[in-house]
């Protein structure tokens, strides 16, 4: 199968998508820009309602009515606006040059078909011209995943437990050779060891393939391993953003800060280890001016309460605080320390 060897970036500006909810239509992304640099891995993290999956169906111009894309674009090298491809042009590019699996891919395959069928029709669909160079390189991704490949495309769905699926999944996003490939959640349903491997495959396969990755994940310990780069979402707002072991390691924005101390793992200290006071936002509940993280910030300051602070450069990332920087606050543990 074609091998390509420059990886291409990615470049999300001003991105805004708003759903239609009984109060009007309320932002879920607000006004993002992230920048996916050639052949990294971008782990996205925040907790449940960031706007994570919405950032991640965004990049595939996915997102299903009451959602809309109100504002912004996604630039692929190659590709270029993906938020205006439409019709035929979207299709081809989904699966073919943005490969994914979205949550829940493990129930999104057809319970009547086995496997390897639905990876041929996946290979007509997008005019594959080699299939059985399809199924070979398809039996050879789940074989690294632990296993046995013929057998996996010879089952249907049920005949395959929560984290066969799972990784069943990883092949699709990965075996129609897409230059790009958007994982949200893709190792939940493993347990912790096959997580750790099955996110090591994806490191693998990225740095072979001469991929651009982004990995969504609840879990911050585990995107630490895989991840270059770190994108911290709240609220619809990327917050921080910057090389993975300088985010954590040092963390600039009080919510990095909490959502590591609530991670024993990362803390270094189970004692230490903190929950997050307060909840995360909803759509409704979005402050209208000023901070989004200001009700839950240990150091919130009277203009945080105005006005929103702007993304801006400093201590080698991007922060979105008005406390002065740098603010690195270091956090024990050996590989960041
Ligand atoms: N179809 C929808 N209709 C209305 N609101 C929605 C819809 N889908 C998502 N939202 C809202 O948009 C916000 C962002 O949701 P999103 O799923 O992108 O967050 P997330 O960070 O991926 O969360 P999780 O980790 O739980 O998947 C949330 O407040 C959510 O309730």
């Amino acid at each position: 199968m074609e091998r390509h060897l420059t990886a291409p970036g990615v470049r999300i500006r001003g991105l805004t998508v708003v759903y239609n909810t009984p109060s009007g239509e309320l932002p879920a992304v607000s006004g993002v820009d992230l920048t996916l640099a050639p052949g990294t891995i971008t782990g996205v993290v925040g907790e449940s309602g960031s706007g994570k999956s919405t950032l991640a169906l965004s990049m595939l111009n996915a997102v299903q009515p009451p959602g809309r894309i109100s504002a912004g674009s996604v630039e692929i090298d190659g590709l270029g606006d993906v938020v205006r491809l439409r019709g035929e042009e979207l299709r081809r590019t989904r699966g073919r040059k943005v490969g994914y699996v979205f949550q829940a891919a493990q129930n999104s395959l057809n319970p009547l078909k086995t496997i390897g069928a639905q990876l041929l029709d996946l290979g007509r669909s997008h005019d594959v011209g080699d299939l059985r160079a399809l199924v070979r390189d398809a039996r050879e991704l789940l074989g690294r995943m632990g296993m046995d490949g013929a057998r996996v495309l010879d089952s249907r769905q049920h005949e395959l437990s929560g984290g066969m699926r799972q990784r069943v999944g990883i092949m699709f996003a990965l075996v129609l050779d897409a230059r790009v490939v958007v994982l949200d959640e893709p190792t939940t349903a493993l347990d912790m060891i096959t997580q750790a491997t099955i996110l090591r495959i994806i490191r693998e396969v990225h740095d072979e393939r001469a991929l651009t990755t982004l990995v969504i994940t609840h879990d911050v310990g585990a995107v630490a391993e895989v991840a270059d780069d770190l994108a911290v979402m709240y609220g619809g707002r990327v917050v921080e953003h910057g090389p993975v072991a300088e985010v954590l390691g040092a963390p600039e924005h009080p919510y990095t800060r909490g959502l590591i101390r609530a991670i024993p793992r990362l803390s270094g200290d189970l004692g230490l280890a903190r929950a997050l006071p307060g909840r995360p936002p909803t759509l409704g509940t979005l402050p209208a001016a000023g901070c989004v993280f200001r009700e839950r910030c240990e150091s919130s300051l009277d203009l945080c309460r105005t006005a929103e602070p702007v993304p801006a450069a400093r201590a080698g990332r991007t922060v979105a605080c008005h406390l002065p920087g740098p603010h690195a606050v270091p956090v024990k543990r050996k590989e960041y320390a």
